[in-house]
Protein backbone atom coordinates (compact mmCIF):
# COMPACT_ATOMS: atom_id res chain seq x y z
CA UNK A 1 0.00 0.00 0.00
CA UNK A 2 1.43 3.18 -0.77
CA UNK A 3 1.67 5.76 1.83
CA UNK A 4 0.94 9.09 0.55
CA UNK A 5 3.72 11.93 2.02
CA UNK A 6 2.11 14.44 4.21
CA UNK A 7 4.19 16.99 4.91
CA UNK A 8 5.37 20.26 3.49
CA UNK A 9 5.30 21.14 -0.04
CA UNK A 10 8.55 22.75 -1.53
CA UNK A 11 9.89 23.48 -4.74
CA UNK A 12 13.49 23.66 -6.78
CA UNK A 13 14.55 26.42 -8.82
CA UNK A 14 17.56 28.44 -9.85
CA UNK A 15 19.06 31.21 -11.53
CA UNK A 16 22.13 30.65 -13.97
CA UNK A 17 22.68 27.01 -11.37
CA UNK A 18 22.85 29.61 -7.92
CA UNK A 19 19.60 27.18 -6.36
CA UNK A 20 17.62 27.27 -3.90
CA UNK A 21 14.58 25.68 -2.05
CA UNK A 22 11.13 26.84 -2.02
CA UNK A 23 8.94 27.67 0.80
CA UNK A 24 5.13 28.56 0.48
CA UNK A 25 4.05 29.73 3.83
CA UNK A 26 1.85 32.61 2.97
CA UNK A 27 0.87 33.38 6.45
CA UNK A 28 4.24 33.23 8.19
CA UNK A 29 3.47 30.55 10.35
CA UNK A 30 6.79 28.66 9.87
CA UNK A 31 9.74 29.66 12.13
CA UNK A 32 12.80 27.60 10.46
CA UNK A 33 15.80 27.70 13.09
CA UNK A 34 18.70 28.16 10.88
CA UNK A 35 19.31 24.44 11.91
CA UNK A 36 16.45 23.49 9.83
CA UNK A 37 17.32 24.87 6.89
CA UNK A 38 20.47 24.00 6.85
CA UNK A 39 18.91 20.40 6.75
CA UNK A 40 16.57 21.43 3.78
CA UNK A 41 20.08 22.74 1.83
CA UNK A 42 21.62 19.71 2.80
CA UNK A 43 22.91 18.33 -1.22
CA UNK A 44 23.06 14.67 0.93
CA UNK A 45 20.72 14.64 3.68
CA UNK A 46 18.25 16.80 2.03
CA UNK A 47 16.47 18.75 -0.76
CA UNK A 48 19.92 20.60 -1.31
CA UNK A 49 20.23 24.24 -2.25
CA UNK A 50 22.58 26.74 -1.95
CA UNK A 51 19.95 29.12 -0.17
CA UNK A 52 16.50 28.71 0.47
CA UNK A 53 13.21 31.30 -0.35
CA UNK A 54 10.33 31.11 2.13
CA UNK A 55 7.31 32.74 0.44
CA UNK A 56 5.40 34.97 3.01
CA UNK A 57 2.80 37.73 2.35
CA UNK A 58 4.53 40.98 3.23
CA UNK A 59 1.70 41.68 5.54
CA UNK A 60 2.19 38.51 7.59
CA UNK A 61 5.73 39.18 9.24
CA UNK A 62 7.39 42.02 10.96
CA UNK A 63 9.96 42.71 8.42
CA UNK A 64 7.52 42.63 5.91
CA UNK A 65 4.86 44.95 7.11
CA UNK A 66 6.29 48.11 6.07
CA UNK A 67 7.05 46.78 2.84
CA UNK A 68 3.09 45.97 2.20
CA UNK A 69 1.86 48.83 0.75
CA UNK A 70 4.56 48.13 -2.41
CA UNK A 71 4.66 44.46 -2.74
CA UNK A 72 2.08 41.46 -1.45
CA UNK A 73 5.39 39.26 -1.53
CA UNK A 74 8.21 38.96 0.78
CA UNK A 75 11.11 36.84 0.15
CA UNK A 76 12.64 35.37 3.17
CA UNK A 77 16.33 34.85 2.04
CA UNK A 78 18.22 32.16 3.93
CA UNK A 79 21.57 30.88 3.21
CA UNK A 80 22.66 27.28 2.84
CA UNK A 81 24.10 27.29 6.71
CA UNK A 82 21.14 29.12 7.93
CA UNK A 83 22.26 32.34 7.88
CA UNK A 84 19.72 35.48 6.81
CA UNK A 85 20.94 37.68 4.49
CA UNK A 86 19.80 40.75 3.34
CA UNK A 87 19.22 40.10 -0.13
CA UNK A 88 19.95 37.87 -3.05
CA UNK A 89 19.54 39.12 -6.52
CA UNK A 90 19.69 35.37 -8.39
CA UNK A 91 16.85 34.62 -5.76
CA UNK A 92 14.58 37.81 -6.70
CA UNK A 93 14.65 36.49 -10.06
CA UNK A 94 13.51 32.72 -9.38
CA UNK A 95 11.12 34.30 -6.64
CA UNK A 96 9.37 35.86 -8.90
CA UNK A 97 9.04 32.78 -11.27
CA UNK A 98 7.56 30.85 -8.62
CA UNK A 99 4.92 33.43 -8.05
CA UNK A 100 3.75 33.28 -11.72
CA UNK A 101 3.96 29.64 -11.63
CA UNK A 102 1.93 29.31 -8.62
CA UNK A 103 -0.59 31.74 -10.34
CA UNK A 104 -0.13 34.55 -7.24
CA UNK A 105 0.19 36.75 -10.05
CA UNK A 106 -1.20 37.63 -13.19
CA UNK A 107 1.25 40.56 -13.65
CA UNK A 108 4.75 40.39 -15.30
CA UNK A 109 6.04 43.36 -13.27
CA UNK A 110 6.37 42.07 -9.79
CA UNK A 111 7.23 43.99 -6.70
CA UNK A 112 9.21 41.92 -4.17
CA UNK A 113 9.90 42.94 -0.29
CA UNK A 114 13.29 41.73 0.85
CA UNK A 115 15.58 42.60 4.05
CA UNK A 116 17.17 45.37 1.41
CA UNK A 117 13.57 46.71 0.43
CA UNK A 118 11.52 46.62 -2.40
CA UNK A 119 13.04 45.16 -5.76
CA UNK A 120 10.79 44.95 -9.31
CA UNK A 121 10.98 42.22 -11.74
CA UNK A 122 10.15 42.07 -14.95
CA UNK A 123 9.12 38.25 -16.31
CA UNK A 124 9.91 38.06 -19.92
CA UNK A 125 8.06 35.00 -22.23
CA UNK A 126 11.25 32.89 -22.05
CA UNK A 127 12.90 32.33 -18.81
CA UNK A 128 13.82 35.45 -18.62
CA UNK A 129 13.70 38.10 -15.59
CA UNK A 130 15.10 41.28 -14.92
CA UNK A 131 15.69 42.70 -11.62
CA UNK A 132 15.78 46.62 -10.80
CA UNK A 133 18.60 45.85 -8.03
CA UNK A 134 18.98 48.90 -6.40
CA UNK A 135 21.85 50.91 -6.43
CA UNK A 136 25.29 49.93 -5.42
CA UNK A 137 26.53 51.85 -2.59
CA UNK A 138 30.44 52.07 -2.71
CA UNK A 139 31.69 53.01 1.17
CA UNK A 140 34.28 55.30 1.20
CA UNK A 141 36.97 55.98 4.01
CA UNK A 142 38.67 52.94 5.88
CA UNK A 143 35.84 50.54 4.69
CA UNK A 144 36.21 51.35 0.98
CA UNK A 145 38.99 48.62 -0.22
CA UNK A 146 40.08 45.42 1.55
CA UNK A 147 42.97 43.02 1.12
CA UNK A 148 41.79 39.10 0.02
CA UNK A 149 44.21 35.98 1.08
CA UNK A 150 43.66 32.51 -0.42
CA UNK A 151 46.47 30.40 0.58
CA UNK A 152 49.94 32.23 -0.66
CA UNK A 153 48.43 35.03 -2.84
CA UNK A 154 46.64 38.15 -1.60
CA UNK A 155 44.63 41.14 -3.76
CA UNK A 156 43.02 44.25 -2.99
CA UNK A 157 39.28 44.50 -3.37
CA UNK A 158 36.80 47.01 -3.62
CA UNK A 159 34.18 47.54 -1.12
CA UNK A 160 30.80 46.98 -2.80
CA UNK A 161 27.09 47.15 -1.08
CA UNK A 162 24.32 45.77 -3.15
CA UNK A 163 22.15 45.65 0.04
CA UNK A 164 24.91 42.90 1.43
CA UNK A 165 28.06 42.90 1.50
CA UNK A 166 30.53 42.12 -1.31
CA UNK A 167 34.45 42.34 -1.05
CA UNK A 168 35.45 42.36 -5.26
CA UNK A 169 39.16 41.34 -6.23
CA UNK A 170 40.11 41.77 -10.04
CA UNK A 171 42.67 38.72 -10.56
CA UNK A 172 45.03 37.48 -13.84
CA UNK A 173 43.76 34.06 -13.50
CA UNK A 174 40.43 32.54 -12.18
CA UNK A 175 42.38 29.57 -11.25
CA UNK A 176 44.73 31.66 -8.57
CA UNK A 177 41.37 31.51 -6.29
CA UNK A 178 42.38 27.66 -6.40
CA UNK A 179 40.23 25.32 -4.79
CA UNK A 180 37.66 28.00 -2.41
CA UNK A 181 37.16 25.32 -0.40
CA UNK A 182 37.18 28.04 3.00
CA UNK A 183 36.39 31.45 3.04
CA UNK A 184 38.77 33.60 1.55
CA UNK A 185 40.75 35.52 4.27
CA UNK A 186 39.77 39.17 3.90
CA UNK A 187 41.39 41.93 6.07
CA UNK A 188 40.78 44.58 7.88
CA UNK A 189 37.80 42.36 9.08
CA UNK A 190 36.17 45.60 10.83
CA UNK A 191 35.36 46.58 6.83
CA UNK A 192 32.97 43.47 6.92
CA UNK A 193 31.53 43.30 10.41
CA UNK A 194 29.09 40.89 9.47
CA UNK A 195 31.77 38.70 7.26
CA UNK A 196 31.03 39.53 3.08
CA UNK A 197 30.86 37.47 -0.28
CA UNK A 198 34.01 37.84 -2.22
CA UNK A 199 34.19 37.66 -5.75
CA UNK A 200 37.28 37.34 -8.31
CA UNK A 201 36.75 38.72 -11.57
CA UNK A 202 38.50 38.07 -14.49
CA UNK A 203 38.44 40.41 -18.01
CA UNK A 204 36.96 38.78 -20.93
CA UNK A 205 36.65 41.77 -23.50
CA UNK A 206 35.52 45.05 -23.41
CA UNK A 207 32.45 45.50 -21.16
CA UNK A 208 32.41 41.55 -20.82
CA UNK A 209 34.20 39.83 -17.36
CA UNK A 210 33.54 36.53 -15.67
CA UNK A 211 33.82 35.75 -11.88
CA UNK A 212 33.94 33.04 -9.33
CA UNK A 213 32.20 33.87 -6.16
CA UNK A 214 32.47 32.52 -2.41
CA UNK A 215 29.22 33.09 -0.71
CA UNK A 216 28.99 34.14 2.76
CA UNK A 217 26.55 31.54 4.70
CA UNK A 218 27.08 29.07 1.44
CA UNK A 219 30.69 28.78 -0.20
CA UNK A 220 31.43 28.55 -3.53
CA UNK A 221 28.55 28.50 -5.76
CA UNK A 222 27.95 28.88 -9.46
CA UNK A 223 26.69 32.47 -9.38
CA UNK A 224 25.77 35.16 -7.02
CA UNK A 225 23.48 37.86 -8.71
CA UNK A 226 24.24 40.31 -6.03
CA UNK A 227 28.13 39.59 -6.67
CA UNK A 228 27.43 39.87 -10.40
CA UNK A 229 25.72 43.17 -9.90
CA UNK A 230 28.62 44.35 -7.09
CA UNK A 231 31.68 43.01 -9.76
CA UNK A 232 29.72 45.00 -12.50
CA UNK A 233 29.98 48.12 -10.75
CA UNK A 234 33.18 47.44 -10.11
CA UNK A 235 34.71 47.19 -12.91
CA UNK A 236 32.81 50.12 -14.88
CA UNK A 237 34.47 52.00 -12.11
CA UNK A 238 37.55 50.64 -13.22
CA UNK A 239 36.95 51.52 -16.78
CA UNK A 240 35.75 55.33 -15.94
CA UNK A 241 31.94 54.68 -16.57
CA UNK A 242 30.29 56.50 -14.03
CA UNK A 243 26.44 56.61 -14.65
CA UNK A 244 25.24 59.15 -12.38
CA UNK A 245 28.25 61.36 -12.80
CA UNK A 246 28.80 61.31 -16.54
CA UNK A 247 24.63 60.54 -17.26
CA UNK A 248 25.25 57.48 -19.35
CA UNK A 249 23.86 54.24 -18.77
CA UNK A 250 26.69 51.49 -19.42
CA UNK A 251 25.90 47.21 -19.51
CA UNK A 252 28.14 45.17 -18.97
CA UNK A 253 28.16 40.74 -19.51
CA UNK A 254 29.12 39.16 -16.35
CA UNK A 255 29.57 35.36 -17.10
CA UNK A 256 29.14 33.35 -13.91
CA UNK A 257 30.25 29.57 -13.53
CA UNK A 258 26.13 28.75 -13.94
CA UNK A 259 25.49 30.94 -17.33
CA UNK A 260 25.39 34.64 -18.44
CA UNK A 261 24.07 37.74 -16.99
CA UNK A 262 23.55 41.09 -18.98
CA UNK A 263 23.66 44.24 -15.87
CA UNK A 264 23.29 47.61 -16.92
CA UNK A 265 23.52 50.66 -14.41
CA UNK A 266 21.51 53.43 -15.74
CA UNK A 267 22.22 57.06 -15.19
CA UNK A 268 20.06 56.67 -12.54
CA UNK A 269 22.49 54.41 -10.76
CA UNK A 270 19.72 51.79 -10.18
CA UNK A 271 21.51 48.38 -11.67
CA UNK A 272 19.35 45.88 -13.48
CA UNK A 273 20.12 42.37 -13.87
CA UNK A 274 18.83 40.42 -16.39
CA UNK A 275 18.89 36.59 -16.35
CA UNK A 276 17.11 33.09 -16.46
CA UNK A 277 14.98 31.85 -13.70
CA UNK A 278 14.30 28.39 -13.77
CA UNK A 279 11.68 26.50 -11.94
CA UNK A 280 12.88 22.99 -11.79
CA UNK A 281 10.61 20.64 -9.68
CA UNK A 282 7.72 20.50 -7.14
CA UNK A 283 7.26 18.01 -4.30
CA UNK A 284 6.19 17.15 -0.90
CA UNK A 285 9.19 17.34 2.47
CA UNK A 286 7.65 13.73 4.16
CA UNK A 287 7.09 14.43 7.88
CA UNK A 288 9.11 11.66 8.85
CA UNK A 289 12.04 13.65 8.01
CA UNK A 290 10.82 16.79 8.74
CA UNK A 291 7.81 17.21 11.17
CA UNK A 292 6.37 20.18 10.35
CA UNK A 293 6.21 20.57 14.33
CA UNK A 294 10.03 21.46 13.85
CA UNK A 295 8.62 24.20 12.15
CA UNK A 296 6.10 25.57 14.84
CA UNK A 297 2.97 23.90 12.75
N1 LIG B 1 23.18 34.13 -4.22
C1 LIG B 1 22.68 35.43 -3.87
C2 LIG B 1 23.54 36.16 -2.92
C3 LIG B 1 23.36 35.66 -1.59
C4 LIG B 1 24.25 36.45 -0.74
C5 LIG B 1 24.41 35.80 0.58
N2 LIG B 1 25.37 34.70 0.51
C6 LIG B 1 24.88 36.81 1.62
O1 LIG B 1 25.22 36.38 2.71
O2 LIG B 1 24.85 38.02 1.30
C7 LIG B 1 22.44 36.32 -5.06
O3 LIG B 1 22.19 35.80 -6.12
O4 LIG B 1 22.49 37.55 -4.94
Amino acid sequence: MSTALVGLPFLKGHGTENDFVILPDPLGDLSLSPAVVARLCDRRAGVGGDGLLRVVRCDALSEGRALADRATWFMDYRNADGSVAEMCGNGVRVFARYLWHAGLTDDTEIAVGTRAGVRTARLSADDGVTVGMGRAELPSGPGATAAVTVGERTWPALHVDMGNPHAVAFVEDLGHAGALLDAPGVAPAAAYPHGTNVEFVVDRGPAHVALRVHERGSGETRSCGTGACAVMVAAARRDGHDPVADGRAVTYTVDVPGGRLLITERADGMVEMTGPAVIVAEGVIDRAWLDPAELGR
